[in-house]
């Protein structure tokens, strides 16, 4: 199975910096092997990745996605995007659930679930993102949490081809910290129990939380993980293409 490299770039990147990553990704594309690539870049930097994307000539090499989208189609809500507006501007995929949007944004399951079935019927691959935090690891509940946002979160008629489960333990994020390759492999042992329960399909799980260079490798290769979700290191493309290149083909 083909792994999945995704960079959430997160609230970061002006135009310029777009520009220079796309001819960065460009010049090092070999490099990345036969890992499917995904950018997620802010909102803004889209349609401007999506035409430099394709005047770099590897537009169908490097798939874009958002970082988040609301629940209807269109309507009055302020500030917000929707799957079909990403859709329309050239995206994918989308990610919902990301822990920084449950607890900037307080978004709950039933919330997430609705945005992944938006994204679902928008066309979009939605990437639902679930983990623990620190405490709830401390207290042993990772498993009881995991458990709980899959069945929360995920959309129904989830399949291979439409959604992707993101593994992202809550205090591995922009730490540094990561849990052991012993540990990834349990979780996401538990998380494909706990999916096959419920979905016909062999589901994609990602795992996510400092993955860097350095410990892509490890990571990449443990039983069950079907490629990454990359924050930090995604801004940089060597760094992405480095990790990229880890992974199993
Ligand atoms: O949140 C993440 C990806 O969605 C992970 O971020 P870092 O790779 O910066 O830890």
């Amino acid at each position: 199975m083909v792994m999945l490299i995704a960079g959430n770039w997160k609230m970061n990147g002006l135009a310029a910096d777009a520009a220079e990553q796309v001819r960065a990704l460009a010049d090092g594309i070999g490099r990345a092997g036969g890992a499917e690539l995904l950018i997620c870049p802010p909102a803004t930097l889209i349609p401007i990745m999506a035409r430099a994307l394709e005047e770099a000539g590897i537009r169908d090499r490097v798939a874009l996605g958002g970082q988040d989208c609301h629940i209807a189609e269109k309507g009055a809500h302020t500030g917000d995007i929707s799957a079909w507006m990403l859709k329309d501007i050239g995206c994918s995929h989308v990610i919902v659930g990301h822990s920084e949007r449950r607890i900037d944004h307080g978004e709950d399951d039933d919330l997430i679930r609705a945005k992944a079935e938006a994204a679902l019927e928008a066309g979009l691959v939605a990437i639902v993102c679930i983990g623990e935090t620190e405490a709830q690891r401390q207290a042993e509940e990772t498993e009881l949490v995991l458990s709980h946002q899959l069945r929360g979160s995920m959309p129904s008629g989830a399949t291979r081809e439409n959604a992707v489960i993101a593994y992202e333990p809550v205090w591995a994020i922009g730490t540094g910290h990561t849990p052991t390759a012993e540990d990834v492999a349990h979780v996401h042992r538990h998380i494909r129990t706990v999916a096959e329960d419920f979905f016909p399909d062999d589901l994609r799980i990602l795992y996510g939380g400092s993955v860097k260079p350095d410990n892509a490798g490890a990571l990449l290769a443990v039983d069950g993980v079907d490629g990454a979700l990359v924050g930090g290191a995604s801004l940089k493309a060597e760094d992405f293409l480095a990790i990229a290149a880890a992974a199993k083909v």
